[in-house]
């Protein structure tokens, strides 16, 4: 695909062909010279249009959309025609569009925009079709170079749960979740479209809905589960690891027990990268760091309230916990006795038992003489009793339970510490925890925010806005992603997750103003995401990770160059040039 620095390119492709192909596509701003060898002639109107009078007519065009849906719909369409258009136009108005693509929109894309499925996008592997699985990977990727892959099962779409393919036929294709973080790996770190593939692993579904209508697109089948379910996956992930040794492989939104099995067990052999648990935890690391700054404590000082002990609430935990070994030179046993974690049978406790407590949760499991005068009749444990009795500084929520930070567990938490620190993080906006205008207004001020989706900012008692930060793991996992790339890292290790941590939060305005939002506003991601990158490629040259040689100081001019940026290239004809 045409980038930056490669000014000229040989492309193979010409007149309808070259047009239909998204890659390589200009539309208008094809220049007279390219019209003429590319036999382009008859097929477009005489202006000759920039990139940037394209794009005012795209937005201008998008504007007349009336709803968010109705613009994501738009910028798929543009997406599916002209590549650099689309993230050209998406790195112009990047605050603006980011919530169209991405978090919250894409999550009711997928859930509502059902029976208008256009054109499909990235790779489906089917379970039913495993034997002729490496045909069709070869298909889409034989001649091509991949730096990074990400897939998804979709059993755990973002809080919206199993949604198999994507959603009934929704309009933005069935790959909606692996292709919209592509994008943004593309838009906010600069990896290249085309050195990207978006798979979706279809082992079936669980939800009666998808089942039941004749026009859903996946495979109408139960999920696929134990030894035939894992089988199918190594089955993917060894092809990944032969074809492509040295890309990244970022797991989506798998179900949780999944998720953390996959992520162990092919951790050590490959670079893989969990986003829902590693880089949730690593943004969420990055607000605790610029929250206690604010109220100049300690990691090991704090009082943890997790809800919801899934991937996201147990990531959490873990990289909050190694941060305090790390940081504050804590024992493990001690830190994780700074951990309550609550999940549907309430705080995760002893005697709840190995039915209810998945093995991961073990570390985090709380004795149960701590709740003697205050388990209810179930033998559980709610929020608002653990809140009273933990006095938590840092309540976050992983939970989807939208509403269960109630003004009650709220002002309980205030009056056990002066700045609560509150983190409602479920996606899409309609499952927060706690709005955080309330947690503001029920706090006086006092609260310390940060969400999952975008929200606009509270009124202080000064009458100051607050900024809500957004705590979303697009604010690092890109830059993880590319730095880890790059470098060509042959596996994806804490430090690397850590050293990627560390930089984000130097980044945080609440440093330089405590009123500030914690965390870097997502205007300003693509610098953040960059400076991500540069940290965990310096981490893996430092620790011997990297696959290429290179001096540590090399290693910022190494990043700049590799990022890839939406920009014509012009072109020659060549038989033997690119096309695809
Ligand atoms: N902000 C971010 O960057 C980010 C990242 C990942 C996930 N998330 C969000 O976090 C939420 C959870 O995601 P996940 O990947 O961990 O999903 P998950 O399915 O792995 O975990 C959800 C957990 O919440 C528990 N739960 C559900 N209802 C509950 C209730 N009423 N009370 C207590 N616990 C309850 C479930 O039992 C499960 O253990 C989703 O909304 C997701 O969008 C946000
Ligand atoms: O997709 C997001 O917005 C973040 C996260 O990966 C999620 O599952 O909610
Ligand atoms: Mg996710």
């Amino acid at each position: 695909m045409p980038a930056t620095l490669r000014n000229i390119f040989r492309v193979a492709l010409r007149g309808e062909a070259l047009l239909t192909n998204p890659h390589f596509n200009k539309g208008t701003a094809f220049s007279l010279e390219e019209r003429r060898d590319f036999c382009l002639g008859g097929r477009l109107p005489s202006k000759v249009a920039t990139l940037d009078e394209q794009c005012q007519r795209a937005y201008d065009q998008l504007n007349s959309q009336e709803s968010p849906l109705h613009k994501n719909g738009f910028l798929q369409s543009l997406k599916d025609q002209n590549r650099v258009l689309y993230f050209a136009l998406l790195s112009k108005h990047l605050r603006e569009l980011i919530p169209i693509i991405y978090t919250p929109t894409e999550a009711d894309a997928i859930a509502n925009y059902s029976h208008l499925f256009r054109r499909s996008e990235g790779m489906y592997l089917t379970f039913p079709n495993q034997d002729s699985m490496e045909e069709d990977f070869l298909e889409q990727t034989r001649g091509r170079e991949i730096d990074l892959v990400v897939c998804s099962d979709a059993e755990a779409i973002l809080g919206i749960g199993d949604q198999g393919v994507g959603g009934i036929g929704v309009r933005k294709p069935p790959n909606v979740i692996s292709s919209a973080k592509s994008s943004i790996y593309t838009l906010l770190a600069g990896v290249n479209p085309a050195r990207s593939l978006a798979v979706t692993l279809d082992v079936g579904t669980d939800n009666d809905s998808l089942l039941n209508d004749e026009l859903y697109v996946g495979w109408s089948n139960k999920r696929i589960r134990g030894e035939e379910y894992d089988a199918f996956v190594d089955k993917f992930v060894q092809l990944v690891r032969k074809y492509h040794p040295h890309s990244l492989l970022h797991f989506e939104d798998f179900g949780t027990a999944n998720a953390y099995r996959l992520l162990e067990k092919y951790r050590n052999e490959h670079a893989v990268f969990n986003d829902d648990i590693q880089g949730t935890g690593a943004v969420t690391l990055a607000a605790v760091m610029a929250a206690i700054g604010v109220t100049k404590t300690k990691l090991s000082d704090q009082r943890f309230i997790i809800y919801g002990a899934g991937s996201a609430g147990l990531g959490v935990a873990r990289q909050i916990r190694d941060a305090m070994v790390l940081i504050d030179g804590f024992p493990v046993g001690e830190a994780n006795k700074r951990f309550w974690m609550i999940d549907r049978y309430g705080v995760i406790k002893e005697s709840l038992g190995p039915s209810k407590i998945r093995p991961e949760l073990e570390e985090f499991t709380r004795p149960d003489d701590e709740w003697v005068n205050v388990q209810n009749s179930d033998n559980q444990v709610g929020l608002l009793d653990a809140v009273r009795q933990v006095k938590p500084t840092v309540l976050i929520g992983c939970s989807t339970h939208n509403g269960a930070f109630t003004e009650d567990v709220i002002k309980e938490m205030a009056k056990g510490t002066e700045r609560p620190i509150i983190f409602p993080l479920s996606n899409p906006s309609r499952l927060v925890e706690v709005d955080p205008k309330d947690a503001n207004d029920w706090t006086n001020g006092k609260a310390l925010l940060a969400t999952g989706s975008p929200f606009p900012p509270c009124k202080m008692p000064n009458g100051k806005n607050y900024v809500i930060a957004e705590c979303n793991n697009a604010l690092i996992y890109p830059g993880i992603g590319f730095g880890a790339v790059v470098s060509k890292s042959k596996t994806l290790t804490d430090s690397m997750i850590i050293a990627a941590t560390r930089r984000l939060a130097s980044l945080s305005p609440a440093l330089k103003d405590p009123d500030d939002g914690l965390l870097p506003d997502f205007g300003d991601s693509p610098g953040v995401n960059l400076e991500v990158a540069i940290a965990v490629a310096e981490q893996a040259v430092e620790e011997g990770r990297a696959g290429i040689q290179c001096q540590k100081e090399d290693v910022r001019r190494l990043v700049t160059d590799a990022q890839w940026k939406p920009l014509y290239a012009e072109y020659v004809y060549d038989a033997n040039g690119e096309k695809e």
